[in-house]
């Protein structure tokens, strides 16, 4: 029989500050060697709950606990964090939060140091574990240094030589480019089975995770379980859209041909994916579906000419970036962690200065103009609001750009509120910034930059960490901006957000942008993709088993058709 690791019985958690539990009556019982996934819209408390089973609560987080959570028959309350963190490895959704040395050499060391080894094991397991996360060449770099994406690797890497029985990993892909995202899951899988290891992934991206075998997965709502299944008997089910929670784009497309799907089809994974009963739905779907237009060019507004930059003498970071963006376009910029993406928005915003190349904004050479005279028209949302928050309030973050610019308070009050109920955060604009959630944090930090109402917006993963819900209404809005004349460029590491959003890619590796391209092209290249470390779009590998003749234009179909069904939403 399978022994129980970890087990709610009764469970409620209610924060210190919260009038109501956060948690309702859990109960759940994890296995040991289990691996599981925990799903659900954002502020469904599935953060707390992963915070309930590595001590953070009531640790770190005070609050109010009814019933029993026990890991390996210890009650957690007569444990103290210690004891816990010997137990439950994690790593947080926000990596900045728990680095401990100064360098990535140092900061991966930490968890053995602490073990007493000697010196020469643990450069030896550092070098391992440095190779696994692919950070080999960055051990002296230090941390503050990084990409989004090379922390969120260091701290996989913290979490992988720590030798314990639980891996806790709360939304590990959010800021890793996809072919790291898709090393990731094989890691973690790979631990999982080498070492029986249980490990429980909270996770917004459902069909990367699933890449490898989940055993179970937990839906979440309104801090209560609301499904606990195999994934098979998940998305044959209505539960994920019942929940706002997105489905693999393979299995969107599937319905939007008028096929059903049934647990037996073992709809969670493409390869075992039986679609033999659809292949007709498919092709007939295909065949009376439409091309999208190409759309017509206006004046560009945004220009780069041969931009050059490092942050050291000697070494560039980006090297002659070229490439022209038209007023009300919609652009993804992707790549590889560390390709110089975030960089180059730095660039275009003033943060940093070219060596050399020109930029120009509506024909007009702004290379020289500083920070402030290009946020008048350039608005920048970057990757981790934790880095951009700075006020206690909602309400005074929002407000903060247009206080700071002498704008008369009634217009201030006026624009922060139809801004704040475009984010979807007026019913909170009275609490403080320390109670949010991650993904509500960063609708925040995106509503900052709004209220400014920028020609340009430049979004670096505007939609990590947040909920289908969430993730629709903030692209929709975007789009919604856009329609205005607003032009957006994202950053990205979601190619599913690329594919539905933006018509065209810009992708960077090694500091070289290597295609100017429509999304559906990039995503259905083996070389780009391979050379950027993006990943497959899943409606390609369904359209070759469907036996569809061309398989790109099936992916650009899907596109125009899932925008029409959007459409009909509004
Ligand atoms: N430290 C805290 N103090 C008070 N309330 C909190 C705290 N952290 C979270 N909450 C509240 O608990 C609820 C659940 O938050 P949690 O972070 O667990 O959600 P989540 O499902 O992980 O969301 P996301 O997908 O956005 O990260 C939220 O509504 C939030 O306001
Ligand atoms: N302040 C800094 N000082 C020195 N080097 C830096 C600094 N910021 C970034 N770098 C380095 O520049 C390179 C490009 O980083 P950048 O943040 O632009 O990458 P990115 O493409 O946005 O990555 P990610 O997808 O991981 O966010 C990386 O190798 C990074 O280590």
């Amino acid at each position: 029989m399978k022994k129980g690791i970890i087990s709610f019985k009764n469970f409620t958690f209610k924060y210190r500050s919260q009038a109501e539990p956060t948690l309702h009556d859990i109960n759940l019982t994890i296995f040991e060697g289990e691996k599981v996934l925990i799903v659900g819209p954002s502020g469904s408390g599935k953060s707390t709950l992963a915070h309930c089973i590595n001590g953070l609560v009531p640790f770190s987080y005070s609050g109010e606990i009814k019933g029993s959570l026990k890991i390996k028959e210890r009650e957690t309350k007569e444990l103290d964090l210690f004891t816990i963190s010997k137990m439950v490895g994690t790593v947080l959704q926000d990596p900045d939060g728990q680095f401990i040395g100064l360098s990535v050499a140092e900061d991966i060391a930490f968890a053995l140091e602490n073990d007493c080894i000697s010196q020469e094991k643990m450069e030896k397991q550092v070098a391992d574990v440095s190779r696994l996360i692919d950070m080999e060449n960055y051990l002296e770099a230090s941390i503050h240094e990084l990409s989004g994406g090379q922390k969120q690797r260091v701290a996989l890497g913290g979490v992988m030589v720590d030798q314990v029985e639980i891996l806790l990993f709360d939304e590990p892909l959010a800021n890793l480019d996809p072919a790291t995202g898709k090393h990731a899951i094989e890691l973690i899988d790979r631990i999982k089975r080498e070492t029986n290891t249980t490990v429980i992934i909270v996770e917004h991206r459902l069909e990367d995770v699933l890449h490898q075998d989940v055993d179970r997965i937990i839906v979440m709502n309104e801090g209560r379980i609301v499904s606990d299944t195999t994934p098979d008997e998940l998305l044959a089910s209505q539960i994920l859209e019942e929940n706002h929670i997105r489905e693999p784009l393979y299995v969107k497309a599937l319905k939007y041909a008028g096929c059903t799907i049934t647990k037996d089809m073992h709809p969670a994974y493409l390869e075992r994916l039986d679609i033999h009963s659809c292949k007709e739905k498919l092709q007939k779907w295909f065949e009376k579906t439409n091309m999208p237009n190409s759309p017509d060019k206006p004046l560009p507004i945004l220009e780069a000419e041969n931009l050059t930059f490092g942050y050291h003498a000697g070494k560039n970071t980006l090297q002659g970036i070229s490439f022209s963006i038209q007023k009300g376009e919609m652009v993804s910029i992707v790549g590889k962690n560390g390709a110089g993406k975030s960089t180059l928005s730095k660039l275009i915003c003033g943060f940093e200065k070219v060596r050399s190349g020109r930029i120009l904004l509506n024909g007009k050479e702004i290379t020289k103009d500083t920070i402030r005279e290009r946020s008048e028209r350039i608005g920048m949302v970057m990757q981790n609001p934790n880095q951009m928050i700075s006020k206690h309030m909602i309400f005074d973050e929002v407000a903060l750009g247009l206080v700071m610019r002498g704008v008369p308070l009634e217009e201030i009050i006026e624009r922060v509120e139809k801004t704040l109920k475009v984010c979807g955060l007026y019913p909170f604009r009275n609490w403080p910034i320390s109670a949010l959630s991650f993904g509500q944090k960063k609708r925040v930090t995106i509503a900052s930059i709004l209220v400014l109402q920028p020609e340009i917006l430049i979004l670096d993963e505007p939609t990590a960490g947040q909920d289908l819900r969430a993730y629709t209404d903030i692209m929709e809005f975007l789009v919604e901006l856009n329609q205005q004349g607003v032009t957006i460029l994202m950053i990205t590491h979601d190619m599913h957000l690329m594919l539905e959003y933006t018509p065209r890619a810009l992708v960077i590796a090694d500091g070289k942008l290597i295609a100017d391209d429509s999304a559906s092209h990039v995503l259905t290249n083996k070389q780009i993709i391979e050379k950027a470390n993006l990943k497959e779009t899943s409606l390609y590998d369904l359209a070759v088993r469907a036996e569809i003749p061309e398989p790109q234009d099936f992916v650009a179909r899907f596109i125009t058709y899932d925008k029409e069904v959007r459409k009909t939403w509004q």
